[in-house]
């Protein structure tokens, strides 16, 4: 039988937490110690998830839940803001945390990172969990070396925090060690309404689209000579993203250093 991973979920009401909670709830070696959830401090998990069997409760904050629970996995499935301290405050305290969260500077990646590997704890920071933004990405890095001209359209549901997605930012990093910096466009280019031609991040343009009636999709335009290259990628319901969740929580548990983006983690 395998051991048993005890996890602790933050952000367990939002559309991810729902996700997960049953993920959590149906994996055998997975145990919901509690939940973190900053409007259900005291209560209990079947309060907003009424199906739930078990007796899980809910902290206010994280301080909180470490101080009075025994858990190996934070699973952070909240805010920007929040995962970031909770990505910290778990590595300071022997847990090993699996955020879903995004808006991660370098500079607090590398501080994480060294925080990690000082502790002797694995981290995984995924940008997107789901295997076929993985692929969407690493295929993308794969054309850039031959296409040098790329524009990048992430396109979310309106209630999404951050732009550009973390999912964009990745692909530009990944992009970024296939292919060197080329400015792109007219050189005499001038935005008469700013904000038209996107984000330029290393020579390329991204574009944010928030609307209501999407989850999370991207696609990657590469401009050749006479031949247009699309790489796109659709989540069409946040059960896509449960199959990197599940693998994270397991592998987590198997590492001494952060990760950032499953396809370091993938064969
Ligand atoms: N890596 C990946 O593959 C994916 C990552 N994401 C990211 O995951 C996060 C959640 O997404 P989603 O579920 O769609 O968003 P939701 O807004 O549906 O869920 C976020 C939840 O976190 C809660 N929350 C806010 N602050 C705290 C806190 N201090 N403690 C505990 N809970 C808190 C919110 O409560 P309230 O609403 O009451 O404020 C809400 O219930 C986002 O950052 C998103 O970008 C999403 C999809 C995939
Ligand atoms: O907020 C979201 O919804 C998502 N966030 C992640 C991102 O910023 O890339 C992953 C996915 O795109 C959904």
């Amino acid at each position: 039988m395998e051991k048993v991973i005890r996890v602790v979920l933050a952000g367990p009401r939002g559309k991810m937490g729902t996700e997960a909670l049953q993920l959590i709830e149906r994996t055998e070696h997975f145990e919901l110690v509690s939940a973190v959830d900053y409007k259900y401090g005291g209560g209990t998990v079947q309060q907003f998830y009424p199906g739930y069997q078990g007796e899980a409760a809910v902290y206010e904050t994280l301080e909180e839940c470490i101080e009075n629970e025994k858990f190996d996995v934070l699973v952070d499935l909240t805010t920007p803001e929040i995962g970031k301290k909770h990505a910290f405050l778990s590595l300071k305290n022997g847990i090993r945390p699996v955020i879903g969260t995004t808006g991660f500077t370098n500079d607090e990646l590398a501080e994480l990172k060294e925080l990690a590997s000082q502790n002797g704890l694995g981290c995984i920071i995924a940008p997107n969990f789901a295997i076929g933004a993985i692929l969407m990405m690493k295929f993308s890095a794969m054309a850039a070396k031959y296409f040098k001209d790329i524009e990048i359209i992430e396109l979310h549901h309106d209630q999404k925090l951050d732009a550009p997605s973390g999912t964009a930012l990745k692909t530009v990093q990944m992009i970024e060690e296939a292919r060197e910096y080329k400015r792109q466009g007219h050189p005499s280019e001038v935005e008469t309404e700013k904000g038209a031609r996107g984000a330029e991040m290393n020579g390329m343009r991204v574009h944010s689209v928030r609307l209501p009636g999407l989850v999370a999709h991207q696609q990657v335009l590469f401009g050749g000579d006479g031949q247009l290259l699309t790489v796109r990628h659709d989540s069409m319901n946040r059960a896509s993203f449960m199959s990197g969740v599940k693998v994270s929580i397991e592998e987590v548990m198997k590492l001494s250093e952060l990760i950032y983006g499953l396809e370091n983690i993938m064969d």
